[in-house]
């Protein structure tokens, strides 16, 4: 039976990176989606970008909307401190049975909690289920369309601090208008964008950061 391209991109990872190297997962994956397969991981150029936004907060506690195969969970997870914890969402069973692999290639199993299931369904559930108190860092990267009512979800449910940042991906390419409207006139976050390239193109696309502000 024909393999599908999340299961073309574990193979080279693989084949390819080193059991319990991080780095290597990723730039296997990027070698794999420039020359090979484009899949839409948040890639080098627009990871380059969330590496500095990850060093520079620090974060104790990462949700990652949209884990895909994993890439970016890894890329972020490889530069948390020691006690740090990221909790990635993914609504694709496929996916998230591939990701889980990436993760443990990379050797990060412990840093990261994949869990499978529906933003709207988890996001009132972080605080109960997973001891949660506030998120030091949210990484949109799910369906465009569900970044601004997750994005709400998120302040009602008071996961939010003052310092608080949301990372979005794609702001340009596919876009999240209504997202990049609300967070850029909202009184409540300092935002900023991050020009750069749709993942492995020259087609524009950019990282948008949004302080919450309490
Ligand atoms: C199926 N699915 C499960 N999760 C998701 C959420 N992610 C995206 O939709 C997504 C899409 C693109 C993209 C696709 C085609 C194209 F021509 C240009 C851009 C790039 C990304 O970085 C993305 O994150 C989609
Ligand atoms: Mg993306």
């Amino acid at each position: 039976t024909q393999s599908t391209r999340p299961q073309r991109l574990l193979g080279a990872v693989q084949k390819n990176a080193t059991r319990g190297d991080p780095r290597s997962v990723v730039k296997a994956i990027d070698e794999f989606c420039r020359h090979k397969e484009w899949a839409m991981n948040v890639g080098d150029e627009k990871g380059c970008i969330l590496d500095s936004v990850v060093s520079e907060l620090n974060p104790a506690t990462v949700l990652e909307l949209g884990t895909y195969c994993g890439y970016s969970t890894v890329r972020i997870a490889s530069l948390l401190p020691p006690h740090a914890k990221l909790i990635t969402l993914e609504f694709n069973p496929d996916y998230a049975k591939i990701a889980c692999q990436v993760i443990a290639w990379a050797g990060l199993e412990d840093k990261i909690q994949l869990v499978e299931g529906s933003s709207a369904e988890w996001i009132p559930k972080m605080k109960e289920h997973f001891g949660v108190k506030m998120l030091d860092l949210v990484f949109m990267d799910h369906w465009k369309d569900d970044y601004l009512p997750d994005t709400k979800l998120l302040e009602d449910c008071g996961l939010l601090r003052k310092g608080s940042v949301l990372l979005a991906d794609n702001v340009i390419c596919p876009g999240s208008p209504d997202y990049l409207k609300y967070v850029r006139r909202s009184p409540r976050y300092k935002s900023q964008y991050f020009r750069s390239h749709l993942e492995y193109t020259k087609a524009e696309d950019g990282l948008e950061k949004s302080v919450f502000l309490g």
